[in-house]
């Protein structure tokens, strides 16, 4: 496997206790789900990887380069397409200004700027409004735009952290069409709902206190189901049953939405 992400002894957090403990982690082209409860880790770990943060400890490797500066963080940049959970633009930009923007703080190289954008808008269906200003758009149209940008210039690693959110069931069709379509990409894709990852996902990560709970694929995480855990699917079971949870267990629905 081309390694694209190589995570190991991953320990990050914001105070004195650590949100993520020793994780190791390695990824190469392919989409990856990663699912797991409310204050997981999961924006923490995208963070990092996106090399916002730099880990408290451990190291993160992109494209076999050892990340541990604000040159070789820079270098990385150039590679990573990071969709945060919350994302800022300026509101009085259009979104083809928007997504061009994106793609030059990337370094995509100026001469395939104007290419790469047309391509990402026409990829997220927004190629018609691309004149329209941002803060006119709906909450599900800045998404997408957040999402082409993130696909802006083919980066090899792409981050989603929770990309279907606001977006109606047509677009989300859409969006799991747009993510098979990201080839020789590594893709990974945070999200609360099982049956996105069971869609469009070839491995799955459960991420839960931190800490690796599974990693697999969706077949073999719907293989963990047992009959007493919550869900609608096998997939759904499966993954209550790695969490531990019981029937009601959480507060949760068996896709993990908040009830
Ligand atoms: N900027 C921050 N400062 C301090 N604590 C933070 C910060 N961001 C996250 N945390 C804490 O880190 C833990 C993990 O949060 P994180 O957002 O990574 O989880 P998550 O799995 O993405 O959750 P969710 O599914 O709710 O988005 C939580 O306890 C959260 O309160």
């Amino acid at each position: 496997m081309r390694s694209v992400v190589r995570v190991s002894g991953l320990t990050q957090g914001y105070g004195r206790d650590p949100v993520i403990s020793g994780l190791d982690l390695e990824l190469g082209p392919g989409i990856t789900g990663l699912l797991g409860p409310n204050g997981a880790g999961k924006s923490t770990l995208l963070r990092t990887l996106a090399t916002v943060t730099p880990p408290l400890e451990g190291e993160v490797h992109v494209l076999g380069e050892h990340v541990r500066s604000e040159r070789t963080a820079r270098a990385a940049r150039r590679e990573i397409g990071y969709l945060p959970q919350d994302f800022g633009y300026f509101g009085h930009y259009s979104v083809h200004d928007f997504v061009r923007y994106c793609a030059w703080l990337r370094e995509v190289p100026s001469a395939r700027i104007a290419e790469a954008t047309r391509t990402a808008l026409r990829r997220v269906g927004l190629a018609e409004r691309s004149g329209v200003r941002m803060r006119t758009l709906s909450g599900g149209m800045i998404r997408r735009a957040g999402i082409a940008a993130a696909v802006v210039g083919s980066p090899a690693l792409v981050l989603l952290d929770e990309p279907t959110v606001g977006l109606d069931p047509a677009q989300r069709l859409e969006f799991r069409e747009l993510v098979r379509s990201l080839d020789g990409s590594a893709v990974v894709l945070s999200t609360h709902l099982v049956e996105d990852v069971a869609a469009v996902c070839e491995r799955v990560l459960v991420l839960d206190g931190g800490s690796v709970r599974f990693t697999g694929t969706p077949a073999e995480l719907a293989e963990r189901a047992v009959p007493e855990a919550p869900g609608d699917t096998e997939l759904e079971r499966g993954y209550m049953a790695v969490l531990g949870a019981a029937p009601g267990a959480m507060g949760t629905t068996a896709t993990g939405a908040t009830a």
